[in-house]
């Protein structure tokens, strides 16, 4: 684990001295856009048109985030379109690396060894944490986007002219309500889980792992309503959430702390989180081995010892009966 200080790498792990033992997540930084016809989106520059075989996705198996973008590319019917590299799941002193080994890739474009090789590339002087996912333009040599919320509404529309595919994730009518849950979701569980688990005090761990099991409880109930967020669509908010509760019962309960309660206590959540699981291409994006390696392996100053627990078993492919609700 570490960063790039101008373009140069340095191994250094999160600093929560300056936070009172509270993690604090930096803005991503490269913010374009692919759009249908080149032009700018919401924030970045113009200049990246949906075209085939021009994108390439760098991607973990083990990151919530990256998987989000995984998923969408599958759903949305891109994996001709767009190649992808996934790196290892140690993330160790040189940060995210590339292994031809179980799942894990080279790079197919340049052959880097670490993924801060390609953040250089795009910019020599670059300062700050190397992430993934990455989204790459083979056209102009650099990184389009590093934001997996921004790339997944890329994938939802940019590309529909090329595909046909005309699923919509992001429908108009819906999108201040998706906007406003995804914040609330975001906070307190994508993002909370990490707060619960890198906190270094008492109190910084006790004020993210409550606010986290009060959502976990809202969207019981909701969920307990309908099939899906918004009713018998699903939408981006579902994938949002789904890539936070897959990990949570093999990796948040135990290495972040998340324990109050596991999914698997959640009637409504678990079968829901089985449902989207057996949606179709889902499956194959998900990657427990990585997943585990990653979290329990990586992150030393959690688990110094590295040891990766066994359980729990887990079962995503039982019957769900969620169709019932629709
Ligand atoms: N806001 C980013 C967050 C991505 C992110 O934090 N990815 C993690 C992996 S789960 C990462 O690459 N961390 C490396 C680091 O922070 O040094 C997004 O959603 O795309």
């Amino acid at each position: 684990m570490g960063m790039l200080i101008e373009g140069t790498w340095h191994d250094v792990w999160y600093d929560t001295k300056a936070t009172a033992g509270h993690f604090r997540r930096g803005d991503s930084t490269f913010r374009n856009w692919v759009t249908a016809d080149g032009s700018a989106g919401p924030t970045g520059r113009a200049g990246f048109k949906a075209e085939a075989d021009r994108y390439h996705l760098y991607v973990s198996y083990a990151c919530p985030w990256a998987h989000r973008t995984l998923i969408f590319r599958k759903l949305k019917g891109l994996e001709d379109l767009i190649s992808v590299s996934v790196v290892d799941p140690l993330m160790l002193e040189n940060g995210w690396e590339f292994h031809d080994r179980d799942g894990a890739t080279i790079d197919h474009l340049f052959g880097s060894r670490a993924l801060w090789e390609i953040y250089v590339k795009a910019d020599p002087a670059y300062s700050g944490r190397v992430t993934v996912p990455v989204l790459w333009d083979k056209q102009t040599g650099t990184i389009v986007s590093n934001e997996s919320s921004e790339i997944i509404r890329m994938f939802n529309s940019a590309f529909n002219g090329l595909t046909g595919n005309t699923l919509d994730f992001y429908p108009e009518i819906l999108r201040g309500e998706i906007d406003e849950l995804n914040k609330r979701v975001y906070d307190t569980l994508n993002n909370g889980v990490y707060k619960s688990g890198f906190a270094t005090t008492q109190a910084a761990y006790e004020s993210a792992v409550y606010p986290l099991f009060e959502t976990l409880d809202w969207l019981e109930e909701r969920l307990a309503r309908q099939r899906y967020l918004f009713g018998n669509s699903q939408t981006e908010a579902d994938w949002r959430l789904f890539t936070t509760l897959v990990r949570f019962d093999a990796v948040y309960v135990g290495h972040f702390k998340c324990n109050i309660r596991r999914i698997e206590d959640y009637p409504s959540l678990s079968a829901y989180l089985r449902d989207l699981y057996q949606t179709p291409g889902v499956a194959e994006t998900v990657n427990m081995r990585h997943i585990k390696d990653h979290y329990y392996r990586s992150h030393k100053t959690i688990n110094p010892t590295g040891v990766v627990p066994v359980g729990p078993a887990l079962d995503f492919n039982r019957p769900h009966a969620r169709e019932k609700l629709a």
